[in-house]
């Protein structure tokens, strides 16, 4: 039997993407047992990847090669800036977070790369490569919420864990990750190396997002580190 696209790039990097989606920092979000410093880091964090995020959606929306696809697009575009962007707002003021830690965090390794790998999908002007990128994204973040929490059996009490749960498994966003995959699957091919290895390194900066959580210091912005030899 034929596996399908997306089905197929999964496979191939299951192991950075099943440490990913049991990431102790999920399991500890879902149990309520999630250190507030640790959310907060993450957040702050999680915020300035939108940009990106915004970035990419925006280039997926100018080459998408159907009238629909853009319609689609442009609605979650619209959730985003809504829903998602209210919820990182109200944990900011619960967690006092400052506008200069927002206007000028520190960026962990992890950020850099996630951040280069999307701005440099933006330059490709691929539809299909900007649509491998957001369904790892997305599908990587639905998994964990279904699969940790039983498919919504067991759930956190804390607004602040439950809140994360919600934008991340609720129909519309379900919905949404079934378009990003169907997309996949018509765009790309099994076969295609190059989509392929931008699905499997978006994979990559997904689990090392989670690890630098844990890591407490950022570094500068113009350091000019080596973030990792998966550099784009
Ligand atoms: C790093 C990262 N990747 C994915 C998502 C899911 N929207 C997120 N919030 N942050």
């Amino acid at each position: 039997m034929t596996m399908h696209v997306y089905e197929s790039y999964r496979t191939a990097c299951k192991n950075e993407w099943n440490a990913a989606v049991n990431h102790r920092f999920n399991q500890e979000l879902v149990a309520d047992t999630l250190a507030d410093d640790v959310l907060r880091r993450y957040l702050i964090q999680d915020w300035q990847y939108t940009s990106g995020f915004y970035s990419l959606l925006g280039q997926a929306i100018a080459s998408a090669d159907l009238l629909s696809s853009k319609i689609r697009l442009s609605r979650q575009l619209g959730f985003i800036s809504n829903d998602e962007d209210t919820y990182f707002h109200d944990r900011f003021e619960q967690f006092n977070v400052s506008h200069a830690e927002l206007d000028n965090p520190q960026l962990t390794p992890s950020s850099l790369g996630i951040t280069k790998l999307y701005a440099d999908t933006v330059q490709t002007r691929s539809y299909a490569d900007a649509i491998a990128v957001l369904c790892v994204a997305e599908s990587l973040y639905l998994d964990w919420a279904q699969t940790l929490t039983n498919e919504g059996r067991n759930v956190p009490r804390k607004e602040q864990n439950l809140g994360w749960i919600r934008v991340h498994r609720d129909a519309g966003f379900k919905n949404w990750v079934d378009f990003l995959i169907q997309e996949l699957n018509r765009l790309g091919s099994p076969n295609n190396e190059e989509l392929k290895s931008r699905f499997a390194r978006a994979v990559h900066w997904e689990l090392a997002f989670f690890d630098d959580a844990y890591r407490g210091i950022g570094i500068p912005q113009d350091s000019g580190a080596i973030i990792s030899n998966h550099d784009s």
